[in-house]
């Protein structure tokens, strides 16, 4: 396909999206399947021209005047990708399979990228009913986070120091351009090619032998900021696959030991071939039998460090799951709050006198952040807040002074796109004193 074909074809993924409130990746399929010349290339290339527009539907519409799936391709071009408005006119030619030529109210439109008149919640591609909650996280900055968080997201792993080192890793990946991550000691970071696809890394042989895991950086970063470390009893209490499971094994050197489990049998079950891919060794995993079973009943009060890494809403992988910012809706925000103090509560239980409960979630709201500590702290009375800065001193170097790290309510540390260049991650840590 050319490249002006794989404008269309997203134009009509857009519509599909647009007019049968369709998830993305259902669209993309489908299209797929519909049009089997398309080789995986083409398919790669137009998931990606679809997530950029997704990225910026709300800024696009504004710029182009209209909130068509064209307009919105066409902002995107500009406002995502950078194009000229003589590039985007170079591919929207009429001809063949290509886009109707630019109009006239378009390329004015696509010279003036004008978004000095939008309200935070366009020119930052936002829903608009979460714009109190960002203001709070934010204050001023609202727009510029929220254009971080816009943006295309890198390609990071994590190298599994259980089995070799990153400087050892490097030249075996270095046909895929791998840079160190700038503040994970044990991350490498991956670019996308010009049509926006990454290298595919979980094929890879290293992958293959458990040398490395696709992992943000910022999901890196907490969980070594957890304090974490050898010889430690340990809860995974949401492992969900085992993402940060892997990890702390690996912080823990295989010593201790870590038992992970996650209300959703089903969401826990790929760990087991993900442990043993990595030479984790010192992780019991307790599979919920039923709905509502307590399979770590025998850990009361027992345990050093519950991870929390709580279910949310996910907003601080946006850069990455652009299709859900549009779809999430209150009530569930609502739902995922009621959740974060169910397992808080549940974490406490297990916790010794002296011992700590990490929360984590991949959010930059302060309701599910800050608020759930301070609610937490309100109803638990034996567990007090670990001051941020004691946090900041666990991180590496590069972020251990960074105070405005520090979250809005005071209760944690805060990443982003914009100042860490990684997801958006929340860190509280309790401890309990009584
Ligand atoms: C953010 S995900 C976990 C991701 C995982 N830790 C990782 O790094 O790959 C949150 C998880 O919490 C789980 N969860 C929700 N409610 C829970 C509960 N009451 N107890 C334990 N897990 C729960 C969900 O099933 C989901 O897998």
């Amino acid at each position: 396909m050319t490249p002006s074909a794989r404008l269309s074809a997203a134009i009509e993924v857009l519509s599909d999206i647009e007019t049968r409130r369709r998830p993305a990746p259902d669209a993309l399929k489908d299209w797929g399947l519909a049009h089997r010349f398309a080789g995986s290339k083409d398919r790669a290339a137009i998931a990606s021209l679809v997530y950029d527009c997704l990225r910026r539907r709300a800024s696009s519409a504004h710029v182009m005047g209209e909130a068509t799936p064209r307009a919105i391709l066409l902002g995107a071009l500009a406002l995502a990708r950078g194009q000229s408005r003589a590039e985007i006119a170079a591919l929207c030619t009429g001809e063949r399979f290509a886009p109707e030529a630019l109009t006239a109210a378009e390329a004015k439109a696509l010279d003036k990228l004008d978004l000095s008149k939008a309200p935070a919640a366009v020119a930052g591609d936002f829903p608009d009913w979460l714009s109190d909650d960002l203001a709070a996280a934010f204050g001023d900055e609202v727009v510029a986070e929220m254009t971080a968080l816009s943006a295309r997201a890198p390609i990071d792993i994590r190298v599994n120091t259980l089995k070799t080192e990153r400087m050892r890793l490097v030249p075996e990946l270095a046909h895929l351009h791998p840079e160190l991550t700038p503040h994970a000691p044990t991350g490498l970071r991956f670019g996308h090619g010009d049509d926006g696809r990454g290298p595919t890394l979980q094929v890879t042989p290293e992958f293959l032998k458990g040398l490395f895991e696709i992992q943000d950086e910022g999901s890196q970063l907490v969980a070594s900021m957890t304090g974490v470390g050898p010889d430690m009893q340990v809860v995974d209490l949401c492992a969900g696959g085992g993402g940060k499971t892997l990890e702390l094994a690996a912080l823990m050197d295989n010593s201790g030991q870590i038992y992970a489990t996650d209300s959703d049998a089903r969401r826990l079950a790929p760990i087991h071939d993900r442990l043993a891919r990595a030479g984790a060794r010192n992780v019991q995993v307790r599979t919920p039998k039923t709905r509502g079973d307590e399979p770590l009943a025998d850990l009361a009060d027992k345990i050093d460090l519950v991870l929390v890494d709580a279910p949310c809403t996910g907003v601080g992988t946006w850069r990455r799951n652009p299709d859900t910012k549009w779809r999430v809706r209150p009530g569930a925000l609502d739902e995922r709050m009621k959740e974060q103090d169910f397992v808080l509560a549940r974490a406490a239980k297990l916790v010794k006198r002296g011992g700590r409960i990490a929360y984590v979630t991949c959010s930059v709201l302060p309701r599910e952040n800050d608020e759930r500590v301070k609610a937490f702290l309100a109803s638990n009375p034996a567990f007090a807040s670990v001051d941020p800065q004691e946090i900041l001193a666990l991180a590496p170097d590069t972020l251990s002074e960074r105070d405005d790290l520090v979250s809005p309510g005071g209760y944690g540390i805060q990443l982003t796109p914009r100042r860490t260049g990684t997801d958006g991650f929340f860190l509280a840590i309790v401890e309990r004193v009584k």
